[in-house]
Formats: C-alpha cells, sequence, structure tokens
C-alpha cells in the first residue's frame, strides 16, 4: 500500500511572509494559495483579491464565483491552512497575577491605614 501524500500546512507566519503583490499567498476555505501569478489574470483584477485577503473566504464564496474560478484553484493550491494553537496561561503566568494581584492589594491596603492612622498626619 502506497503511504498517503505529503500534505504541506502552513500558519499565520507563513502567511505573512508572503504577503506582498510580488509574492502574495492567500487562504480561502481552510486551504492555502499562491495567487501571486493569476492576480493579473483575474477578471475583476489584482487589488481586489489583495484588499480581501489574505483570508479571502468571506471575499470570494461572497461573489459566488462560477466554475471556472474553481478550476484555477487546483492549480494554485499549497497545502492546509492551519490555526495556531491558542495560547493558554502557563501556570507560571497564573502565579504572576496572583503576585501582583495580592501585592496590590496589600499596598492598598497600606496606603488606608496610613492616611486613615496618625503616621502621616491627622487622622481623618
Ligand atoms: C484565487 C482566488 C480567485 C479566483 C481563482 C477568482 C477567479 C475569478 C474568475 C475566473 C472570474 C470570472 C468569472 C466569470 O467568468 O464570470 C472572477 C470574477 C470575479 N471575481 Fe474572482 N477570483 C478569486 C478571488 C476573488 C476575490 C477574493 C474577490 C473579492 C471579492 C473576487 C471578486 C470577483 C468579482 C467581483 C468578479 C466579477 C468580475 C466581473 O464579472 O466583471 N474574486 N474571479
Amino acid at each position: 500500500m502506497n503511504p498517503p501524500p505529503h500534505v504541506w500546512e502552513f500558519n499565520a507566519s507563513d502567511l505573512l511572509l508572503h504577503n506582498t503583490p510580488d509574492d502574495y499567498w492567500v487562504v480561502l476555505d481552510g486551504k492555502v494559495y499562491d495567487v501571486t501569478l493569476f492576480l493579473d489574470l483575474h477578471p475583476a483584477g489584482r487589488n481586489i483579491i489583495i484588499d480581501n485577503g489574505p483570508d479571502i473566504t468571506r471575499g470570494f464564496l461572497g461573489i459566488g464565483h462560477p466554475e471556472r474560478a474553481y478550476d484555477y484553484l487546483s492549480d494554485l493550491v499549497l497545502g492546509d491552512f492551519k490555526e495556531d494553537p491558542v495560547q493558554e496561561p502557563t501556570t507560571a503566568h497564573r502565579y504572576n497575577l496572583l503576585y501582583w494581584a495580592t501585592l496590590g492589594l496589600l499596598l492598598g491596603l497600606f496606603a488606608y491605614h496610613c492616611a486613615t492612622s496618625r503616621l502621616w498626619g491627622a487622622p481623618i
């Protein structure tokens, strides 16, 4: 049995590296396409693709392109788009937050104590 063909995956950082009119990649419905050479062939002009990019899914589907447009896509496809994982706060981050919140509270209490005691002038 043949091994499954390798599927290339790209993320948002990859798209950022190909984000100029001379080298332009887009995402359409979870797939990445190199549209650099297609930009000048687009019947509605190149700017409409760039203005709707890099994720052109809404723009492309919103226009309701005919079958002819989908035929181009098979020549331009590079691979799958992979969302970057959402960064969960680490335990260290959580402890850091707790530390500053507690410190802030203690400083607040201390300031209140000073303001209402004889330490800094007459009591209120
Ligand atoms: C790789 C992506 C795209 C491909 C392959 C593509 C392809 C095409 C093709 C083949 C046509 C001619 C359709 C026909 O024969 O009636 C067309 C028209 C059009 N496309 Fe795209 N398109 C792409 C992206 C976009 C995007 C992102 C937009 C933005 C909204 C857009 C807007 C339009 C418009 C407005 C027309 C109509 C032009 C007219 O009838 O004068 N396209 N496109």
